[in-house]
């Protein structure tokens, strides 16, 4: 199966056959390294090998659509609860650069004491099981060919089924994973001897199947109730895990810690969170670092969470980053929607490309107060790991509550949160391997009284499931309603039919969001904004946020909102995509016959780079086709322009208008018009208006033969000039 970009990823076909499917490899995939490198007419420092197929940034169609693609990793997270849909999600965010998909698991997996199996929907993340990640990892093994690129596949070994998800993971070429038994103790109250016990064996196999580590020292800064408190306790946590990941033999090039800054404006973030980065650094030299975006201020605000994120990137471009993960703007009040995870994946890209390098021209001043700040987290963080030794080890330190206190250490509130060494999920069951235990397995930690000689442990078996792939049972569905198929079959017209709705996570689920201004104090705003989507049809409706603007003269909501109709594709009128004629075609209808316009921008308008685009041969301007033209430059009245084209006998006039206050432009361009009827030459000249706001139907509406919008090229222009001219020939031959 290959994927071609004017189709829909097929779901269905992908579901096909996964009992025989088998991944295509195991491990870890880093970007590759291109050097210093030029890409279009710019040189970068820190970029990776160029996409096959993707999207660049808006702006790039003003620098020849380049998407120069940052030396880190990329993540996203999807996981709406339904994989179906998620995987036309990924196949978005891979166009737009991401590289990492992570799929966080449904509500509490942790807790489940098996694999779950089929493709049960999931709360608040996705069931993770076999099925699951086949269809996933197929769908990704796809969506891979297509942008042309390696994409990591990342999940979950957390809780009591830990070690089982291990070797799940292993067996089905899941690429990198968080586990970090802290994460157990503190966050999901599982008995921490069990908890280490379990990770030892899960951090083998995954040493073994050459999965990348994550750590989850982030969740402390997620958790404590000051964030930038107990940034000496997550040096601490990563030195735990990454020291105990390597006594059971994980490379070091495989664990990678995951570090969020931990602060957001409105406090001077960067001076407290670029000692905290540059530390960590500087003590973990010999692993990866997984910088994250903040997730924990996110509430409302989209644009507040991005500025915060791009804060975040300048931590990372002015330190380290291997994977750069980032957080939808919108996950603190939706279950994270299609767009705001391409709107998270861009603020990555666009960030790090625009500080592509910085380096070479901003050095951190370590005289000042940064080397100071550095010095003293590693002394706290150092202090913390030795009074975890004076009371007796980490078990007996949970139990004194020493993390995620909100004190910044040694200071103490004494609000961390406490474990009992006896206590939490699987308490009591871990037992002291017997004299003769024997398990005929690979990647197997700890003590194995395997018979002398072996070539493998599982020859006794003739192999294991990860030495032999067909050996697997798979297992397809357990239950015959909550299953993928049926919620395909819910879904069908609108992934395979002519039926239209909108969508933010989930085929068919028809939510909008629609932002409105309301002159009013806030809590009436609210309830107006609430009033005005449900007159407009909406059902469900929800203030997703409001931004008082003052506290009497007006508040800007976000709303949204369930729409209940759908639209069948036949009903569109879609006008025929304007055909552009050749470059040769355009400058040998010229060449036959001499063409000569006026152009300007009209009224008290000062913009001019748009039309100077249009106009000159430098950008690929009409000038290039040999018309002639003569720029009456910015704030040009209406009658001198026209007065213009009849001097200079011009076939066309050409006007450009950006300004559209009080409707401006259309006044203007609707001037010109009635100039050209009153001086009798409108049946001779032809009509263009350009800018921003000017549609097609806008400019008809006054009266031109055509209208350009944003982003439209001079060989757009130069073949509407011919072709309209043509017509023209026409009608006066006939
Ligand atoms: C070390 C660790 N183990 C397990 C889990 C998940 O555990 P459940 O499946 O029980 O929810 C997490 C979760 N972190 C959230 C991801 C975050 N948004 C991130 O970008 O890292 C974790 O950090």
């Amino acid at each position: 199966m290959k994927l071609e970009k004017d189709k829909k990823i097929d779901i269905e076909e992908i579901l096909k056959d996964l009992d025989k499917y088998v991944p295509r490899r195991r491990g870890w995939h880093w970007r590759e390294d291109v050097g210093k490198h030029k890409i279009g007419d710019f040189e970068y420092y820190q970029v990776s090998k160029p996409l096959k197929n993707s999207i660049p940034l808006p702006a790039a169609k003003h620098f020849g659509n380049i998407d120069p693609q940052p030396d880190c990793v990329i993540t996203t997270e999807i996981a709406s609860g339904r994989f179906e849909d998620d995987i036309r999600r990924m196949r978005m965010a891979a166009w737009h650069g991401a590289d990492h998909i992570m799929v966080i698991r449904t509500l509490g997996q942790s807790h489940f004491d098996g694999l779950i199996e089929g493709t049960p929907e999931g709360v608040g993340g996705v069931p993770i099981s076999r099925k699951q990640i086949r269809a996933t990892r197929k769908a990704l093994d796809l969506i891979e060919d297509e942008v042309g690129r390696p994409i990591n596949f990342h999940s979950y070994v957390s809780g009591i089924a830990g070690p089982e998800v291990a070797v799940m993971f292993a067996e089905e070429g899941v690429n990198g994973a968080h586990q970090d038994p802290q994460y157990n103790v503190l966050y999901r109250n599982i008995n921490m001897v069990r908890s280490f016990v379990d990770a030892a064996v899960a951090k083998k196999i995954m040493a073994d199947a050459n999965i990348l580590q994550i750590d989850g020292a982030h969740n402390a800064n997620a958790t404590a109730k000051y964030g930038w408190k107990v940034m000496p306790e997550l040096l601490v946590q990563h030195a735990i895990n990454t020291l105990y990941s390597r006594k059971v033999g994980m490379k070091p090039e495989n664990i990678a810690l995951s570090t969020v800054p931990p602060n957001a404006p409105p406090t001077p973030s960067i001076r407290l969170d670029l000692p905290y980065a540059v530390a960590l650094r500087q003590l973990f030299k010999d692993y990866k670092m997984r910088a994250q975006m903040n997730t924990k201020y996110i509430e409302h605000d989209t644009r507040e969470a991005t500025v915060t994120h791009v804060l975040n990137l300048l931590i990372s471009r002015l330190t380290s980053a291997d994977i750069q993960s980032t957080i939808t703007p919108d996950e603190g009040r939706n279950v994270p929607w299609h767009y705001n995870n391409i709107n998270a994946i861009n603020t990555a890209k666009q960030a790090l490309i625009g500080m592509d390098g910085l380096k070479e021209m901003v050095k951190l001043n370590f005289d000042g107060e940064l080397g100071k700040k550095v010095r003293e987290l590693k002394m706290r963080a150092i202090l913390f790991m030795e009074e975890i030794l004076e009371v007796g080890g980490y078990f007996k330190a949970v139990e004194e509550g020493f993390f995620v206190d909100s004190g910044y250490y040694p200071e103490r509130n004494g609000d961390g949160i406490v474990r009992t060494i006896n206590g939490g999920i699987g308490a009591g069951t871990v037992y002291k391997r017997d004299k003769d235990y024997m398990a005929p397995v690979c990647s197997h930690f700890g003590y194995n009284n395997l018979p002398e000689g072996l070539n493998k442990p599982c020859d006794l078996i003739n192999g294991c499931t990860l030495c032999k792939h067909e050996k697997i049972q798979y297992i397809d569905e357990l239950d015959e309603s909550d299953n993928v198929e049926n919620r395909l079959k819910e879904t069908v017209e609108y992934r395979k039919g002519d039926k239209i709705k909108p969508e933010v996570e989930w085929a068919g689920d028809g939510i909008i969001s629609m932002n409105l201004f309301l002159p009013v104090d806030e809590r009436t705003a609210e309830y107006a904004a609430i009033k005005y989507a449900e007159k407009l049809g909406l059902t469900d409706v929800v203030v997703l946020g409001k931004l008082p603007m003052h506290p009497a003269e007006g508040t800007y909501v976000e709303v949204r909102g369930r729409v209940q109709f759908s639209i069948d594709k036949n009903e569109l009128e879609i006008p025929p995509q304007e055909e552009i004629l050749s470059d040769e075609e355009i400058e040998g209808d010229i060449k036959r016959k001499p063409m000569k316009v006026v152009a300007a921008t009209v009224g008290n308008d000062e913009h001019s780079v748009g039309l100077r685009e249009i106009l000159d041969i430098k950008h690929g301007g009409i000038e290039k086709y040999g018309i002639k033209f003569t720029y009456l430059g910015t704030s040009c009245p209406a009658e001198k322009l026209v007065d213009a084209a009849i001097e200079e006998n011009a076939d066309a006039i050409l006007v450009s208008t950006i300004i559209t206050h009080d409707d401006v432009h259309i006044k203007n361009m609707k001037k010109i018009h009635d100039f050209c009827v009153e001086k009798g030459i409108r049946d001779k000249v032809i009509l263009v208006g350009g800018g921003t706001q000017i549609t097609i139907d806008l400019a008809k509406s006054v009266g031109f033969d055509a209208g350009f919008g944003r982003g439209t090229k001079g060989n757009q222009v130069a073949s509407f000039l011919v072709k309209k001219r043509r017509e023209k020939e026409n009608e006066e031959n006939n």
